[in-house]
């Protein structure tokens, strides 16, 4: 495979290079590093769509670098009037997903900075924001590698669900930047890494982060996770999160529900890793949050291999709403907020970001 050690600070899901946005392709990953060139909003759309990048912060990223071809191709079809050009191709990559709410707050942001561009080109200023916008998003991750690695024993033995790693952020990762912090300071015994069917982000992309870094990482199928738990030696579940409800309430990918009930019940802690750029205070809890459906044919087969016989249905929910009760700990780059409920979210949420 040849990629650098340092996956997180080498190979990034989504890049701006030479006036493209530059993702890797995930679906073809482990077994092939390709990458995908987007030259307009539209392809930008389409590719977070087909999940060529996915992962929640990853996906807002993307679509503020979408954001800037679509100022960019505006400008220079109606430069007296790009805005509303531009405009049109923000509400289609407003749709290109449902349930990460990182999505519309990217674009919200750059929305922003559209609105104060003064006269001549806008290019470069809505460049400058989706630059920032991605620094950022690491330098949480970073944040949060730090806040969660804190409350973890040494040589801790984890269980992660999904990818939430260099992959699925601006890079270094969500939860798996726990799991960095932790390997760099008190060290990592093992990662179990839930393969999490249909689209094995845990098999294809935990793994790959992990190995290529040399970090320990054992998969499972999703349905040994319980089975894990009960053994006795898991110091912590790590997740990420798609969109976390002003209450606490936590949409993230499908089984974490599942697997967040059965930490509760072998006393496991049950920490979700997210920027808050994933809470959404407009939605009061988890059943306001839309859950995306995906064909079905992403779980009657897999990697192009059908398993299921004709005539079979499947429904493929691809996320799920964890109830705030059953998280131990929200970790934040605002800080960690201990068993979330709505009045302390809001207190969270009036803390600065640390400088
Ligand atoms: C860093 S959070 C990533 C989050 O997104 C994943 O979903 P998908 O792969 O469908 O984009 C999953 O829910 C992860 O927890």
């Amino acid at each position: 495979m040849g990629v650098d050690a340092v996956l997180y600070d080498k190979v990034r899901a989504v890049a701006w290079r030479d006036g493209v946005v530059r993702l890797l392709d995930q679906r073809v990953l482990p077994a092939t590093l390709r990458y995908e060139e987007c030259a307009t909003a539209a392809e930008v759309a389409a590719a977070i769509t087909a999940m060529v990048v996915r992962g929640a912060p990853a996906i807002g990223v993307t679509a503020a670098y979408g954001a800037v071809l679509a100022v960019s191709e505006a400008y220079r079809r109606a430069p007296t009037d790009w805005r509303a050009a531009a405009r049109v191709d923000l509400a289609a990559l407003r749709e290109s997903r449902p349930t990460a709410v990182n999505l519309g707050w990217a674009l919200d942001v750059m929305e922003r900075v559209m609105e104060t561009i003064g006269a001549g080109s806008p290019v470069a200023a809505v460049l400058a924001a989706a630059r920032r916008l991605h620094d950022e998003d690491i330098a949480a991750n970073r944040r949060m590698g730090a806040l969660g690695a804190a409350l973890l024993p040494p040589q801790a033995r984890v269980l992660t669900h999904c990818n939430t790693g260099a992959l699925a952020t601006g890079g270094y990762g969500t939860a798996l930047g726990v799991v960095r912090a932790a390997a760099a300071t008190g060290g990592i015994r093992m990662v179990y890494a839930d393969e999490t069917r249909p689209w094995l982000q845990g098999a294809r992309l935990t793994a790959w982060e992990l190995v290529e870094e040399g970090l320990p990482v054992t998969v499972l199928a999703d349905g040994a996770a319980a089975a894990r738990l009960r053994a006795g030696d898991i110091a912590a579940v790590l997740v990420g999160a798609d969109r976390i409800a002003a209450n606490g309430d936590t949409a993230n990918k499908i089984g974490t529900y599942g697997l967040a009930i059965s930490a509760r019940h072998h006393g496991v802690p049950f920490y979700v890793v997210a920027p808050v750029s994933t809470i959404d205070v407009a939605t009061p809890d988890g059943h306001g949050i839309p859950i995306e459906e995906r064909a079905e044919g992403e779980v009657l087969g897999c990697q192009g291999l059908t398993h299921s016989p004709a005539g079979a249905r499947a429904w493929n929910p691809v996320f799920d709403v964890t109830p705030a009760a059953l998280i131990t700990a929200l970790i934040t780059e605002r800080g960690v907020l201990p068993s979330p409920d709505a009045e302390g979210m809001a207190r969270l949420l009036a803390q600065p970001t640390p400088v």
